[in-house]
Order: C-alpha cells, then sequence, then structure tokens
C-alpha cells in the first residue's frame, strides 16, 4: 500500500502571473519626485516673498516640527514601534545649539545642528534599548516615562543664554524670517534624501520587515537588536535637528514647547495623517503647529487640538488604519487569519484517493484535532524562546504514543542531479540527537540526519510530527537539545548567525511584507547585494512581478512564490522551506515545484521541503524522511518510504485516533 494523492491538474500549463501596469522609468521618477520638488520649491520661493510675517513664522513651525513627524515614520511609521518621547530628543538637540551659541562653539548654526542631532543619538539607543524586550502598550509607557523624565531634567535647566537675553544666533545669509525658513526647507529637503536614501539599503528594508515580522527578519539574517536600535538613533537624530530648527526660529525656548505632553499630541497626529510617506510627514509637520494657531483664531482653546487628534488617532488604530494600522496586534491578527484560510485550503488540496491516500488526507485533517493546532502548533508566531518551560495543551497526544518504530541516525541516500556551488562544494546539514521539549511534550524526540548535498529532500509526516519544530530548532528559533551542522561546522547561537552562515528558511505562514517593493524584499531575502541584472533574472525565473511593484499589489500566490524566489536569491548552503505551497491552488503548486526542484541546479543550494501533497513530493524530491510523534520513522527513496509499513501506519493511525 503506498500514499498517493491527486490533485487535479498537476499536468496543467504554469499560471500567468499577474503583472501590474507598467508606467515608462521617467513617468515613475516624475510622479515620485515632481511632488515634493514642487512644494519645497514653493516653500523656498513663494511663502517668504508673498507671506506676511505672520504667517511666514506659522510656517517656519511647521516646517521644524517635519523632522519630529519624519522621525514618527522611522520608528512608528517603518519599524512599527509607538514611542511616546520624539520631543524629549527634539529637546535635546534645541539645547545642544543653545549651548554651542552660549560658548561660541566654532561652525556656525548649521554645525550646532548636526552636533545637537548627533548628541541624540545615545539618548535615542538609551530608550531603544528596553524596546529591544518590551512591546505594545508597555513599550509606550517606557517611552512615555523617558520624555516626562526628560521634563523634569530639562525643567531645572534654563535654555542657555536665557540669563544673558542671548538669542541663538543664524547664519549671517538666513538672518531673517523669510530667509531663515528658506533654510530650514533646505534641511528638511535633506532629511527627506536621507531618509530615501536610507530607504533603498538593506536597514532601510529590515525596517519594514521587522514592522511585519520579526521572525522573518531574522530568518533574512536581520540582526533584530541592532535594525532596531539604529532605527531609534536614527530617529532621535531627526528629531533633534527638528528641536535645534526650533531653537534658531526662536533664539531662546522653554521645556513647555518639548514636553512630554507635545510628543503625545505629535503621535497622535502622525497616527492620523500618517508620517511614512514625505506627503505625510509634510502635512503632519505643517499640522503640528498651524492647527492650534487656526483653532485659536476661532476663539477655541488650543488643547482642544490634541483631544480632537486624541480621539481621531484611538478611532484611526480601531479601524486599522493609519500609522499603527499594521501594527503588531493588527498584523498578527491578519496573519492568524491567513494561515486559517490557508491550513483549511491546504486540506481541501491534500485529497486522497487510495486508502492509505485518504488516511493521510484525514490524519492531515485531524492533526489539528490531534496536534492541538491545524497549522502546528509550533508556529511561527508562537513564541518558542524558552520553549522547554512551555506546555503544550495536548502534551499527552504526543507523549504518550511516542514509542513507534524510529530510525535515528537515517542518512538519505538518493542523489537528485545537481550543480555543485561556485566553490565547488556541496553543502549539507546534518541534524545529530536533536530534542526540543515543551513542558511534558517531547515535539521532537532525538532526530539525527543528513541531507544529501545538492538536492530536494521531502521532510513528510502528519499533523503534529514535529516538522516545524525541528526547523525551528535547526534555525534557532527553538531552545534545542543535540547538534545542528552545515558543511560539518556546528551551528550556534541566535537565527541571524545561523541564516548568515547559510541556513535559511521559510515559514508556514507567508512573511512577505506588503509594503515592501517586489525588488527590495528579494534583496532584503537574499541577505546579499543584488545587480539589477541579477534582481530580474531571479523574478523572471519565479514568474514574479518587476522589482518596482509594491508587494502589497500582488495575490497571495503570487507572494509565495516571491518568498521562495527572494530565499534562493540568496544562494544559501540549506535551504529550509517549510510549506511553501500552503494554501495555493493546484497550478500554482506545480509552478512553485518547479521553480523549487531547479534550486540546487541554478544556486547550489541544499533544499529540504515539508510538503503534504504527495504529487508535488514525488515531482520535486529525490528523497524522503518521513517524521511521527517526533521520531525519524523511515527515509531514502520516495517509493519505498512511502511503501514501508511504518509510513503507512503513521498516517492510517492518525485517521484511526481520530475515528
Ligand atoms: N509552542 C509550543 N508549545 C507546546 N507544544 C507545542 C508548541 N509547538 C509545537 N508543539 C507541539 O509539538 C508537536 C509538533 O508540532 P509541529 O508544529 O512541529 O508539527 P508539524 O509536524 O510541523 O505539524 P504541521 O504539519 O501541522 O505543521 C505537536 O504536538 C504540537 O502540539
Amino acid at each position: 500500500m503506498s500514499i498517493e494523492s491527486t490533485v487535479p491538474g498537476a499536468a496543467a500549463p504554469a499560471p500567468d502571473r499577474p503583472r501590474t501596469a507598467e508606467r515608462p522609468l521617467w513617468q515613475r521618477r516624475l510622479l515620485s519626485f515632481g511632488p515634493p520638488i514642487a512644494v519645497a520649491l514653493i516653500l523656498f520661493f513663494l511663502i517668504p516673498g508673498v507671506a506676511s510675517s505672520y504667517w511666514i513664522f506659522l510656517i517656519t513651525g511647521g516646517v521644524c516640527t517635519i523632522p519630529v513627524m519624519q522621525s514618527l515614520g522611522v520608528i512608528t511609521g517603518r519599524v512599527g514601534v509607538i514611542a511616546l518621547c520624539q520631543m524629549s530628543f527634539a529637546m535635546v538637540g534645541a539645547w545642544t545649539v543653545g549651548w554651542c551659541n552660549v560658548h561660541g562653539v566654532p561652525g556656525g548654526f548649521l554645525a550646532w545642528t548636526v552636533v545637537g542631532g548627533l548628541a541624540a543619538i545615545p539618548c535615542g539607543l538609551l530608550i531603544g534599548l528596553p524596546a529591544l524586550r518590551l512591546r505594545g502598550a508597555r513599550l509606550a509607557i517606557a517611552t512615555f516615562a523617558f520624555a516626562t523624565g526628560m521634563d523634569v531634567v530639562f525643567g531645572n535647566i534654563q535654555f542657555p543664554g536665557t540669563d544673558q537675553f542671548l538669542l541663538v544666533t543664524r547664519p549671517a545669509m538666513f538672518e531673517s524670517d523669510g530667509a531663515f525658513l528658506q533654510l530650514s526647507v533646505l534641511v528638511v529637503a535633506v532629511l527627506f534624501v536621507l531618509l530615501a536614501l536610507i530607504d533603498r539599503t538593506r536597514l532601510g528594508a529590515s525596517w519594514l520587515e521587522l514592522r511585519y515580522s520579526e521572525r522573518g527578519a531574522a530568518a533574512h539574517g536581520t540582526n533584530v537588536a541592532v535594525s532596531k536600535l539604529a532605527a531609534f538613533g536614527i530617529a532621535a537624530f531627526f528629531s533633534a535637528i527638528g528641536g535645534a530648527l526650533m531653537a534658531g526660529q526662536s533664539g531662546s525656548l522653554t521645556t513647555t514647547s518639548f514636553g512630554s505632553q507635545v510628543s503625545l499630541t505629535y503621535f497622535a497626529i502622525a497616527v492620523v495623517i500618517g508620517t511614512r510617506q514625505w506627503s505625510a510627514a509634510l502635512m503632519a509637520g505643517l499640522a503640528g503647529p498651524l492647527m492650534p494657531s487656526l483653532i485659536d483664531k476661532l476663539h477655541i482653546s488650543q488643547s482642544y487640538v490634541t483631544v480632537l487628534f486624541g480621539f481621531l488617532a484611538v478611532f484611526t488604530i480601531a479601524a486599522g488604519k493609519g500609522q499603527m494600522g499594521q501594527s503588531e496586534i493588527m498584523i498578527a491578527r491578519k496573519q492568524a487569519k491567513i494561515a486559517r484560510l490557508e491550513s483549511e485550503q491546504a486540506r481541501r488540496v491534500a485529497v486522497v484517493t487510495t486508502p492509505a491516500g485518504a488516511a493521510a488526507g484525514a490524519a492531515a485533517t485531524a492533526g489539528g484535532a490531534v496536534g492541538g493546532s491545524a497549522s502546528g502548533t509550533a508556529d511561527d508566531d508562537a513564541d518558542t524562546t524558552g520553549a522547554t518551560g512551555v506546555t503544550g495543551a495536548d502534551g499527552a497526544s504526543a507523549t504518550g504514543t511516542a514509542d513507534r518504530t524510529r530510525t535515528a541516525g537515517a542518512t538519505v541516500q538518493e542523489r537528485r542531479p545537481a550543480a555543485a556551488r561556485p566553490d565547488g562544494t556541496e553543502p549539507t546539514l546534518q541534524v545529530r540527537d536533536l530534542s526540543v521539549r515543551f513542558g511534558a511534550v517531547t515535539a521532537v524526540d532525538s532526530v539525527s540526519f543528513t541531507l544529501q548535498p545538492g538536492a530536494v529532500t521531502a521532510l513528510l509526516g502528519p499533523n503534529g510530527a514535529g516538522k516545524s519544530t525541528l526547523i525551528n530548532a535547526a534555525t534557532g528559533f527553538a531552545s534545542c537539545t543535540g547538534q545542528v551542522l552545515l558543511n560539518g561546522r556546528e551551528l550556534t547561537g541566535s537565527p541571524h548567525r545561523r541564516a548568515r552562515a547559510g541556513l535559511r528558511r521559510s515559514f508556514q505562514q507567508l512573511r512577505v511584507p506588503p509594503t515592501l517593493t517586489v525588488g527590495s524584499f528579494l534583496t532584503t531575502a537574499a541577505g546579499r547585494k543584488l545587480s539589477a541584472a541579477e534582481i530580474d533574472d531571479h523574478l523572471a525565473w519565479f514568474g514574479c512581478p518587476p522589482a518596482h511593484v509594491p508587494i502589497g499589489t500582488m495575490d497571495i500566490a503570487s507572494r509565495r512564490l516571491l518568498e521562495v524566489a527572494g530565499l534562493a536569491a540568496g544562494e544559501p548552503g540549506v535551504l529550509l522551506l517549510d510549506e511553501p505551497a500552503a494554501g495555493q491552488g493546484a497550478r500554482e503548486r506545480e509552478l512553485l515545484g518547479a521553480r523549487i526542484a531547479e534550486i540546487p541546479a541554478r544556486t547550489g543550494s541544499t533544499v529540504l521541503l515539508v510538503e503534504h501533497d504527495m504529487d508535488l513530493v514525488r515531482a520535486v524530491c529525490g528523497s524522503l524522511i518521513v517524521m511521527d510523534f517526533g521520531r525519524v520513522i523511515a527515509s531514502g527513496d520516495p517509493q519505498a518510504v512511502l511503501s514501508d509499513p511504518a509510513v503507512v501506519t503513521a498516517y492510517v493511525g492518525a485517521e484511526a485516533a481520530v475515528e
């Protein structure tokens, strides 16, 4: 008896990938650079020439606030972290400029502004440290506590020069209010360019990935701690530049302009208007000082602005829109929903015909009941840190029957034709005596195997067999005992280190941030510099849309392809793919299977594929490893393994357990 599946349309032609209408490059450039340049020109030439001194003063205040909004655009808009202390950094910048002014530090106002920005970076890193451990409301409280602490500290330090009635000296060419507005516009324009350049780097892309999935980013080799700290440092720099400009505008300041309540109001404005896009940062910046003045003109108390934006921010967050629309909680909810839909669809796809095959299908369905979760409780967002201390609700089912036949130390023999890597080596992964425990549950029980170098091997097993947990443990996402060796060298430490060493993985749940473009995701996931030609080549190979297309416009099936394309583009030594075709239709599965089969030959990577679809497995994999109840029960040639009584029993047993 062997396990067979009847996925319809296996021989159907590959589907056409959806592509968005393409504009010529010059049109795209004009559309993205034209409007900000036009606004900058209006602010630079028109306003100083035609506006009254009152309006020039108000608009300059708005322009000086833009860097604070850009700072929120970095920390909240990009990384997705709530930060309620951005005006404290602005205060550091303003006070530094005041101090430099009083002490006659050489270089003048612009040099002092840069010094102010740099001085705020350590403060940003300081508040960033707790952010590595805290999330959501706790982090918000920590940042607000920092802001109120800074209120107290700076409340006791008068603005430098106040005693001597010494105002901050503006540069000679920009002494008048109109000219200072022009200087502020220039500085802010430079900051916009700087931010656009950062956005194009791996760091910028990693921020968007962090916001969507920290685990996904780590699996691509991003050092989550460094990336987050960099965001806090750079955000503090931007805010402080804003504060420095405010010092130049007013000449002398008080702490009330930078208090924690102002931080709170600006955060609310940022949530409502947004700050990640240049236009939103501009509008939010101008709204900060302009709205209170306009409301004042209507003889309404200015404090109502805070109340108004506070209410709007709450509604915006509740509606899942605006700056926090993709906050951690929202994303977690969306991911859970996608996972549910995908696992339901996967079960529908895994229809089987033969008695044993039917058992396999039933087992796949039953896994949810037996294992407690259809898509695996060791799922990607489950907190697997300190995994050994966690007790699964379903522990009894896993441990009670874990005495099945065990094939430890199995070495998969079958080879598929594959290309050697450029250096002539064929990378391999050795797992030795690996165990993972969740309290009383032994999810992975002394598993040992060696992957066939330069080939695609399937990792099979009913739901709850321990496949995802094994991958989590090997890639550093779950605590384990035993050894994992890549090319003979033991891998230890955090996920990003293992990823950089050449062990890459995908997750059952899709981890492709919709806010990135196709090209920036490919580069981020690859974890190495790719030339434009390489990017195009990889995208064409997987039938993905062109590099400039935003991922948010693509369907889920295309995103799945892109995810694997990105990992393959990294040419890792070993690639672990955890159900990459989950939730896809037959034609998409066939296309993905064909591409996965080509990976070893094109990139020299060794691939381990977790998959329930037997047609896909047969088409793609030269050898199999089958797990059940945390143990390897069979491995080797597909035909022999699928006919193995232990394998058949594993699936039939699962069916019996359901009945
Ligand atoms: N964080 C956790 N806490 C407690 N038990 C867990 C945890 N993660 C996984 N388990 C348990 O470990 C066992 C193995 O789960 P795992 O998700 O690795 O199986 P799987 O073979 O990947 O299943 P699927 O095919 O559904 O993805 C199951 O019994 C599961 O309930």
